[in-house]
């Protein structure tokens, strides 16, 4: 098995955050500053980036006093850690690499940058139009694409530093509703792989995010445009809803732990995860899965039973057109 690295998020580390400024990229800002770390969110809107700055400030704040209250690091109690909102779309390069290289001005180089910044517009294929599969494929892709390439040869010159990539559930399997977005984020997933495998040993990892449904203001967005048939999947097996705290704790978790697959909240999905033919390494080791034996691909064959029953119901109920029977 390969070594890995974990990333402790301690007093110093600068963690830059795209799509910082709101859901699950505040979440994670926010609780990186609670263990002292420096902090960089970008996104596009200025009013959401500058509210999104005081409440990081205040954390800071709050979280120095509660350092000095322990007398921890002297540096902890002098100064609160360095917090910085800077705007840019992360579809353009040269407004991108311009910001990173301001922040790591401001906040010393970049130690951990999470490609977060994406959007979901859930739509049946044969209604959507390609336009929602370019938006998609332009921030959810080529957006984190640019941000690991305006990071990686710093990160490459100092021979350490970790790339998070989020993802989405929908990496790792599909379903109704989902064509466009699914598409974005198994690109994202594919590339990630290649790259893991393409930087071993230089010092810079890679991790890689499956975040189920999670309460944000994203996900309401979602909500207003989402398919019935895409809901009556999604119910049918039985998908809940996480807190963006909650999702944001443990990827930092397994962040510091080194992992390459970042846990869920969700045991299935762990296993699913854990479950994908590739080169990657497992999520669970090699002996969870030779002891489960056929258990995962029959759990997964019940769960994939379940969608496609519920898809060819809905189907049938709401008058899409349907096979010719074949004459008796
Ligand atoms: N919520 C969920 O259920 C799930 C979400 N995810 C993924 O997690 C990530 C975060 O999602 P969530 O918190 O829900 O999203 P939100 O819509 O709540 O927040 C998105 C953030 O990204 C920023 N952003 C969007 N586009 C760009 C851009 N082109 N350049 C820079 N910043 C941008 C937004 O700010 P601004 O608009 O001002 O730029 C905002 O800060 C996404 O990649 C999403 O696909 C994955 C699985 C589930
Ligand atoms: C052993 C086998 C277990 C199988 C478990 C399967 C659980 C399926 C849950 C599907 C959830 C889809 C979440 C979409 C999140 C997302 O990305 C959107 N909200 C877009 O933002």
């Amino acid at each position: 098995m390969w070594r890995r690295r974990g990333s402790r998020l301690r007093p110093g580390t600068h963690v830059l955050i795209t799509g910082g400024s709101k859901g699950l990229g505040l979440a994670l800002a926010l609780q990186c500053v609670e263990r002292g770390c420096s902090v960089t969110i970008i996104a596009r809107k200025q009013a959401d980036l500058d509210a999104a700055l005081q409440q990081l400030t205040t954390a800071a704040q709050a979280a120095a006093a509660k350092a000095a209250q322990r007398s921890l690091a002297a540096a902890a109690i002098a100064s609160p850690s360095k917090v910085q909102a800077l705007s840019a779309d992360t579809t353009d390069h040269e407004q991108l690499s311009k910001v990173f290289a301001e922040a790591e001005q401001e906040a010393g180089p970049m130690d951990v940058l999470v490609c977060n910044a994406g959007l979901s517009l859930p739509g049946l294929f044969v209604e959507q139009d390609v336009s929602a599969f370019e938006q998609q494929m332009r921030v959810n892709f080529l957006g984190s694409v640019h941000s690991a390439k305006a990071a990686l040869p710093g990160m490459l010159q100092r021979g350490s530093g970790r790339i998070v990539f989020v993802t989405s559930s929908l990496a790792i399997l599909g379903f109704a509703g989902y064509s466009s977005y699914a598409a974005s984020k198994w690109a994202l997933r594919g590339m990630a792989d290649c790259l893991r495998n393409e930087l071993l040993g230089t010092g810079v990892e890679i991790s890689v995010a499956y975040p189920p449904d999670t309460d944000t203001p994203g996900y309401a967005q979602e909500n207003t445009c989402k398919p019935e048939l895409c809901v009556a999947v999604n119910d049918a097996m039985g998908s809940s809803l996480f807190s963006a705290d909650k999702v944001a704790r443990l990827l930092l978790r397994g962040i510091e732990q080194g992992k390459y697959h970042l846990p869920s909240a969700d045991l299935g999905q762990n296993l699913l995860v854990s479950g994908m033919t590739s080169l990657s390494p497992k999520r669970f080791p090699l002996l969870v899965h030779v002891l489960l034996g056929p258990i995962l691909p029959i759990a997964t064959s019940v769960f994939g039973w379940i969608a496609n029953s519920t898809a060819t119901k809905y189907n049938k109920a709401h008058g899409m057109p349907q096979r010719p029977q074949a004459d008796s």
